[in-house]
């Protein structure tokens, strides 16, 4: 009799890679672990590359941004309990930063988590996931992997951006299924973030409103930067005359040294401007909410705000034009209306801010290029600033306190989505995973400009450049502590809160797993480590010492600090 041939099985682990690559997933940022472990390797012998760090936050990080830059999800996989809650925190800043990604973390099994008798890494993920991100999906049969996958993909990248937590329990990796079932049931998203079109007549209210202005104003934020609309925006820009600001990580949409950036004039226009264009920029703290002296007069304003999310409109002050849609579409029906009827912009509006914008750059100059020792803060950004204009493709990663507020305002950006920051949170850590997803997605040389306070966040993964041996040019501006280097302990037991280890040489730590490291003291000596790291394109750290008297308390946010009023007797 004929020998019945062995049905075709697949499983679990299968079906989980088929759903990622069926769906271009390509790369994949996490740590391993039990019960991911062979899940992350054969994932990497089916061709998914795969970025192993030494923290799941980094990894987090370095998922999310990589979402803001390719629009697809990026994707972090972590162990249970204490890898996933270690990846938390990069979900829920990618949700506050609407960026897509998808944490994937193994999980306990639900009859012993729900009767809570003690598993390994025992814990209910996905209830604890659900409040800090956009959607959370468990899966516990291998036949719903495929939907459980598109579901999650769609929620990242559909509508307003974000984080999406997916988990998988343990067992579900085993389950095994007939292959041609298993292929059935895979599902490849269509259309993952549909177009949405603004309404004619929201089109037209925005419009009327911006030919009425005599002192109009655009704010470009990040959701513009995410959209990739670049071209169409800088012609809504260019055609129409507007002025316009870019946020921290929308810099470089125009060229930071564009004759309409008004970057230089910022507290004039946020102040005389009377309507202003909201494009992908909430008016949040980083706004000061819409309100407040930085505003002028209140009531003086008329706020046309563009956003994919319908529920952004009034978070704060009244939106007397809400344009509901996604920024494509937006510009694109907003281009169509400035046409002939475009009065244009006011003469006297364009130049005074232009006056004022010239009066703060050469305020600004004066303080660059100082070749001094010990170096200030304007000295070292004086030299990255050449370094960006002379490598414009270069991508940017910045944070700290003194580090990050100062290098936005000097090192001018000429490319889109090329300066990565702390975003809406103002959150420290994001360094080196903004750093690795980068150089990887997009392989371009990255210099990473940190606080030292900063980079000790993430420092550990200067081993994970090294491993990849990624164009990472790291320049630490150690002025020996958080804000400032010259805090003391009034009680002289310990050092101070803020302080440091004096002298302290980050640059060994490179050298300690195989890269480069330098150590300077002077402008001159900066720029010149930074271009031989950029011409090498090897994992390099520079340890830039700064006056530890340099810097001010919490940069250019101290007001945000509670004080005590109450003096101890
Ligand atoms: N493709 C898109 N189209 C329209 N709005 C978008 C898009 N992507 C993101 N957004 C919106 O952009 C806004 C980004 O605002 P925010 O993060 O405050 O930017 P910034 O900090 O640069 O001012 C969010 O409200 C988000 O809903
Ligand atoms: C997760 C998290 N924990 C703490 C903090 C609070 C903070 C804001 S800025 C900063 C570091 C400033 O020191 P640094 O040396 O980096 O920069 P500089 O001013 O140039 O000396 C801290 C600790 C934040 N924002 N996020
Ligand atoms: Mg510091």
């Amino acid at each position: 009799a004929a020998v019945q041939a062995e049905p075709e099985l697949t499983d679990g682990f299968h079906l989980v890679i088929d759903a990622l690559k069926l769906n271009g997933i390509e790369t994949i940022y996490g740590v391993p672990g039990i019960p991911i472990t062979d899940l992350g390797r054969m994932c990497q012998a089916e061709g998914i590359r795969v970025i192993s760090f030494r923290h799941e936050q980094n990894a987090g990080n370095a998922a999310a941004i990589a979402g803001f830059l390719t629009k697809k999800p990026g994707i972090c996989l972590t162990v249970s309990a204490p890898g996933f809650l270690n990846g938390l925190t990069a979900l829920a800043n990618a949700t506050t930063n609407c960026f897509p990604m998808i944490l994937i973390s193994g999980s306990s099994e639900r009859e012993i988590v729900d009767l809570q008798q003690g598993d390994y890494e025992e814990m209910d993920q996905l209830a604890i996931a659900k409040p800090l991100c956009k959607a959370a999906f468990r899966v516990l049969h291998a036949e719903d992997i495929g939907i459980g996958v598109a579901r999650a993909i769609r929620a990242a990248v559909s509508g307003r951006p974000g984080g999406v937590y997916l988990d998988l329990p343990a067992k579900l990796f085993g389950q095994v299924l007939d292959a041609a079932k298993g292929e059935a049931s895979l599902v490849k998203v269509i259309d993952a973030a549909p177009e949405q079109i603004p309404a004619p007549s929201a089109v037209k209210r925005a419009l009327d409103l911006l030919k009425s202005a005599k002192k109009p104003l655009i704010i470009l934020g990040k959701g513009a930067a995410y959209a990739q609309a670049d071209d169409d925006i800088r012609e809504l820009v260019e055609r129409s005359g507007i002025p316009y600001i870019p946020m921290s990580m929308a810099k470089g949409l125009l060229p930071d040294n564009h004759p309409l950036s008004a970057g230089a004039a910022r507290s004039t226009v946020l102040k005389d401007s009377d309507v202003v264009l909201l494009l992908g920029a909430r008016l949040n703290w980083l706004l000061s909410h819409g309100k407040g002296k930085q505003w002028g007069e209140p009531g003086s304003k008329k706020f046309i705000q563009v956003d994919i999310e319908p529920r952004e409109m009034d978070s704060n002050v009244e939106i007397a034009a809400p344009l509901v849609g996604d920024i494509g579409s937006v510009v694109k029906v907003l281009l169509a209306g400035i046409d002939s009827s475009w009065p244009g912009v006011p003469s006297d509006w364009t130049s005074t801010i232009n006056a004022k914008k010239e009066a703060n750059i050469s305020k600004m100059a004066a303080k660059l290029g100082k070749n001094a020792s010990p170096m200030d803060f304007h000295g070292a950004l004086g030299a990255l600033k050449q370094v960006i204009k002379e490598r414009p493709d270069a991508i940017l990663v910045n944070e700290g306190a003194n580090t990050l507020d100062l290098a936005r305002g000097v090192i001018d950006m000429y490319q889109p989505r090329k300066r990565l920051d702390v975003g809406t949170w103002g959150v420290m850590g994001i360094g080196m995973g903004f750093a690795i997803a980068a150089a990887v997605e997009t392989g371009k040389p990255v210099l990473a400009v940190e606080g030292d306070s900063a980079f000790g966040f993430s420092g550990m993964e200067v081993e994970t450049i090294c491993r990849y041996n990624l164009p990472v040019c790291i320049v630490i501006f150690n002025n020996n502590g958080i804000y400032r280097g010259t805090d003391v302990d009034p009680t002289g037991r310990d050092p101070g809160t803020t302080v440091f280890v004096p002298g302290s040489r980050y640059d060994k730590m490179m050298e300690a797993f195989g890269g480069v490291g330098v150590n300077v003291t002077t402008p001159d000596e900066l720029k010149r480590a930074v271009d031989a790291a950029m011409d090498s394109g090897k994992p390099t750290l520079i340890n830039a010492e700064i006056d530890p008297e340099a810097g001010s308390e919490s940069g250019n946010i101290g007001s945000l600090n509670p004080q005590s009023v109450v003096k101890k007797k």
